[in-house]
């Protein structure tokens, strides 16, 4: 697996994050710098607090304590002067500034493609939609893109005009990441990008996501509880359990040598046949 270099730039900084709805429930403790160009995945059983660590680190839900840092400045980011690193504390930014960074610098995929997908627009529209929020007026370019984008999700651009409804969970699962990528997002997050499909599916799927994270270079922050998804597409691993991070490191070292007896569990329990 190729490795992120060391000596990339900071993009994102949990600084000592706590969100607990009770004892164990949430996420505390949470330290970690994300680089550019580095796929991280969070993973650990069903209740560890993956998808509220997310939301923390997405900018939905604040933390009780603690930062999320996310480091601006480079040309066309939010705010931001070029070239020049802007360190963003997003719980104390504007709620209108956090909110144009998901819309301009940053990308979500949910589990459900439905929650990232306006199904009432033809599959065009979805795509073009996120580049005019960004001010793309364009009507040939904008469809050129949405096409564009489709072909490189494997759908069929002819099926432009038709409504997500009419795809398959698949295919708007695809839908949803074509209509993520299109605006070339900074940071992604992805929480369960092929939970809910076949298998076969998924596969399908999983090759593909690991085909554009590495052509994009894309900086992503990924969680799955399924050790298969993290070990093709992440460089480093958290391991979650009740809220805590109990191990974390590269992921080939977390899943072939697992340190800790949770993730020892986790792991002998998906990987021995
Ligand atoms: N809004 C909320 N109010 C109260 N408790 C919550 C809330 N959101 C999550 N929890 C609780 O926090 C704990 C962690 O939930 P979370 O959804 O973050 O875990 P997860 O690891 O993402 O699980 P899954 O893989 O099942 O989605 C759970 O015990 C959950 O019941």
């Amino acid at each position: 697996m190729k490795r992120p270099q060391l000596e990339r730039p900071a993009l994102l900084e949990a600084r000592a994050i706590q969100r607990l709805y009770g004892p164990g429930k949430g996420c505390e403790e949470i330290d970690f710098t994300l680089h550019q160009g580095e796929v991280l995945g969070i993973v650990g059983e069903s209740g560890s607090g993956k998808s509220t660590l997310l939301r923390v680190l997405s900018g939905l839900e604040a933390p009780d304590r603690g930062q999320v840092v996310y480091h601006a400045g480079e040309a066309g980011s939010v705010g931001g002067s070029p070239g020049k690193d802007e360190a963003l504390d997003l719980y104390a930014i504007s709620e209108a500034r956090r909110r144009a960074l998901l819309r301009m610098e940053w990308g979500l995929v949910h589990q459900n493609p439905r929650d990232g997908l306006r199904l009432g627009v033809s599959a065009g529209a979805n795509v073009g939609e996120r580049l005019m929020a960004l001010g793309q007026r364009h009507y040939g370019e904008l469809r050129a893109a949405g096409q564009d984008w489709m072909g490189r999700v494997e759908l069929d651009p002819a099926r432009i005009d038709d409504a997500p409804q009419t795809f398959s969970g698949g295919m708007q699962q695809r839908l949803q990441i074509a209509r993520t990528l299109v605006t070339q997002p900074r940071l992604v997050f992805m929480d369960e990008p092929t939970g809910g499909l076949d298998v076969s599916v998924q596969a399908r799927l999983l090759d593909m996501l690991r085909t554009l994270t590495r052509e994009l270079g894309l900086s992503v922050i990924l969680v799955t509880h399924d050790l298969a998804v993290a070990r093709l597409l992440a460089h480093r691993l958290m391991v979650m359990r009740r809220g805590r991070v109990v191990e974390a490191g590269l992921t080939d070292q977390i899943l072939d040598d697992p340190q800790h007896p949770y993730t020892q569990l986790l792991v002998s329990s998906v990987l021995t046949p």
